[in-house]
């Protein structure tokens, strides 16, 4: 019999689930959390037992039992910068998502909710490739201010998923290609993978990149620190026009780029002023990523649920063309690339990687 595998994605609207047998896809399933619900409960910490209830009453009427599951994977969070892999869900890592210490975002819950349903099931419990995959080469860390690093926070399990995906296709290896990656979704996150490492990717939650759906991007520091100011903005204003609040919402008033290209066949001019503008800030952030790979580029892979919208991936080709060949691979593989994950460790092609956190992290330095 093969493994049983049940994973999760946890999203700012909806968790997504999926069963997988070895890594063959039984369902794949979005549990939508309507925005009333979610407005009970803003903090998505919080919603932890709201969003397990959702899950096991799925798991019920799909006759799926924890019993019968080897092992339970869901989508890495906010934690220290890490290498990519799968990681067993310890102690250390539970406590860092559930005291926020690295920040808030809805794939913290991914492995406390995996956590949760393997000890229903006494079975074991991974993330793979979090948020904070980490590969960024030295140079691509400074900043301008010795006070402020650049961080790596990205789509990174979507991103090495569609980039091995591709390398496979050409029958190449991930680690002899240098791929451009844009994930383009509520966030964007925009990667320079060079011989199967990021070095260099937009931190797509902290104001860096181009502006998305939901995110502000890069903006013009002197004049968000004046409106921070005038405004007498606390941090949570701050985050939210930055994640959640910017971009096509702040603009347009909807995340949905369906709506926004609706809204451009009806003829409307500051829509198609502002999607211009995303698509343009897109392209230029997809050709800066040929940088570090001084211009040797193999592919620029559009993904993501906007890679979906053709007028968006038409113009990108016509704007990065010129670089490489642009291929289109719509949607994300964040479940089937959990399974995967969870599958290697478990027939032992890969060992699962151990997360410390910061008191260990101390000890080693003595
Ligand atoms: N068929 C489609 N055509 C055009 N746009 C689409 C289509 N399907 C989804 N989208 C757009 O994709 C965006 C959401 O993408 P996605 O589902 O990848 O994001 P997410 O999972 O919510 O966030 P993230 O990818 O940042 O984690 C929305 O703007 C949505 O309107
Ligand atoms: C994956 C983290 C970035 C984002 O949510 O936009």
């Amino acid at each position: 019999m093969p493994y049983k595998i049940l994973a999760i994605n946890p999203g700012s609207t909806s968790t997504k689930i999926g069963l997988y047998h070895g890594t063959t896809e039984i369902f794949a399933r979005n549990i939508n959390h309507s925005a009333e619900d979610i407005a009970k409960i803003p903090d998505i910490t919080d919603q932890l037992e709201y969003r397990l209830e959702k899950i096991n009453a799925f798991m019920a009427a799909q006759d799926v039992k924890a019993t019968d599951l080897a092992a339970v994977v869901g989508r890495g969070g906010l934690l220290k910068p890490m290498a990519s892999g799968t990681y067993r869900v310890n102690t250390a890592m539970l406590n860092d998502l559930k005291n926020r210490r690295y920040g808030v975002h809805a794939s913290n819950l991914g492995a406390i909710l995996a956590d949760l349903i393997a000890r229903q099931g006494s079975c074991l419990s991974y993330i793979v490739d979090p948020v904070v995959v980490d590969e960024l080469a030295p140079v691509a860390r400074w900043t301008g201010r010795p006070e402020l690093e650049r961080k790596s926070i990205f789509h990174a399990l979507n991103q090495k998923a569609v980039a091995k995906k591709y390398a496979k296709s050409l029958n190449r290896s991930y680690g002899e290609l240098n791929l451009i990656v844009a994930h383009l979704g509520g966030g964007i996150s925009v990667g320079c993978h060079s011989h199967g490492r990021v070095i260099d990717v937009n931190n797509a939650l902290d104001g860096e990149g181009p502006f998305s759906p939901e995110r502000a991007g890069t903006l013009p520091a002197g004049q968000f620190a004046a409106m921070v100011l005038d405004n007498k903005l606390d941090h949570n204003d701050i985050a939210k026009l930055l994640a959640g609040k910017g971009g096509l919402v702040a603009h347009l008033g909807t995340n949905d780029t369906r709506e926004v290209e609706r809204r451009i066949r009806e003829g409307d001019k500051m829509a198609a002023d502002v999607y211009d503008a995303m698509i343009y800030g897109i392209a230029k952030s997809i050709a800066a990523a040929a940088v570090p790979v001084w211009g040797k580029v193999d592919g620029i892979i559009l993904t993501g649920g906007i890679a979906h919208a053709r007028i968006l991936t038409e113009k990108l080709k016509e704007y990065v063309g010129f670089l490489a060949p642009v291929i289109v691979l719509a949607g994300e593989n964040e479940l089937q690339a959990l399974a995967e994950g969870a599958y290697r460790v478990l027939t032992g092609q890969e060992t699962a990687k151990e997360y410390y956190g910061e008191a260990v992290k101390a000890l080693s330095l003595v």
